[in-house]
């Protein structure tokens, strides 16, 4: 499926995208910030492996993650709050220094930005990435000369999968829902983007808590970006 058809039927239209994962393969920082966490608080190291599944739910669920050191991390109680909140102070210290370090945009990721931006398309970036950290890190791959807006982790009270931070994007930047798209990686990109009632493409390299995004129900699942060209 091309994105022109996506699009269909008023081109030029609105592409909103998901950045860790989507954009951007920020795992390596994001693993060292979380190990260094874990290893100030005397917890073993958890590795790239682990944490990458971690990613796309935010900060919070990241860290209370990696204290569970399981995806399907357990609901705090009282006592655990503690810990956790200096486990998220140590996290938000260790990322602002290694925000970016050895992050890289993926492939295809470029042409397809540049194409869209050709053809007058609006696009944002709709990341749960908590807000300090999404500036800098457009800026450090170069990507901030692409988007006219972001929404991060906390713009709005609520983050993916609820539709709130994409419709808020939309609107900003005058789309509708006929006119707009949703790029992300993971369930709570294809999610957002079902309650919204927007389209959504769903890319396969990608984090997604480590299963398959083919079954989601995405509308185009693609292996890069420069497949929508
Ligand atoms: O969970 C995160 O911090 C990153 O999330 P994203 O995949 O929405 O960019
Ligand atoms: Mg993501």
């Amino acid at each position: 499926m091309s994105l022109q058809g996506l699009f269909n039927p008023r081109w030029p239209g609105v592409a909103l995208f998901d950045l860790d994962g989507t954009l951007v393969d920020s795992a390596p920082d994001l693993a060292a910030a979380v190990d260094q966490m874990l290893e100030h608080l005397g917890r073993t190291p958890a590795g790239i492996d682990l944490v990458r599944d971690w990613v796309g739910n935010g900060a919070g669920i990241l860290v209370r993650r990696a204290l569970a050191r399981k995806t399907d991390w357990e609901p705090p109680t009282a006592r655990d709050d503690a810990l956790f909140n200096d486990a998220l102070a140590i996290f938000y210290h260790a990322y602002r220094q290694l925000n970016g370090r050895h992050a890289v945009v993926f492939d295809g990721v470029i042409e397809c930005l540049e194409h869209l931006k050709g053809l007058g398309c609006r696009m944002a970036v709709v990341t749960n990435k908590p807000d300090p950290f999404v500036a800098p890190l457009l800026q450090q791959t170069g990507l901030d000369r692409y988007f006219g807006l972001w929404v991060g982790g906390d713009t709005l009270a609520v983050k993916k999968p609820d539709p709130a931070p994409l419709l808020h994007a939309m609107t900003q930047l005058g789309g509708t829902r006929g006119t707009t798209v949703m790029v992300g990686d993971s369930a709570a990109d294809v999610s957002a983007a079902q309650a919204a009632g927007i389209p959504c493409v769903a890319v396969r390299y990608g984090y997604n808590f480590g299963g398959s995004v083919d079954s989601l129900g995405a509308d185009a699942v693609v292996d890069s970006l420069a497949e929508l060209l």
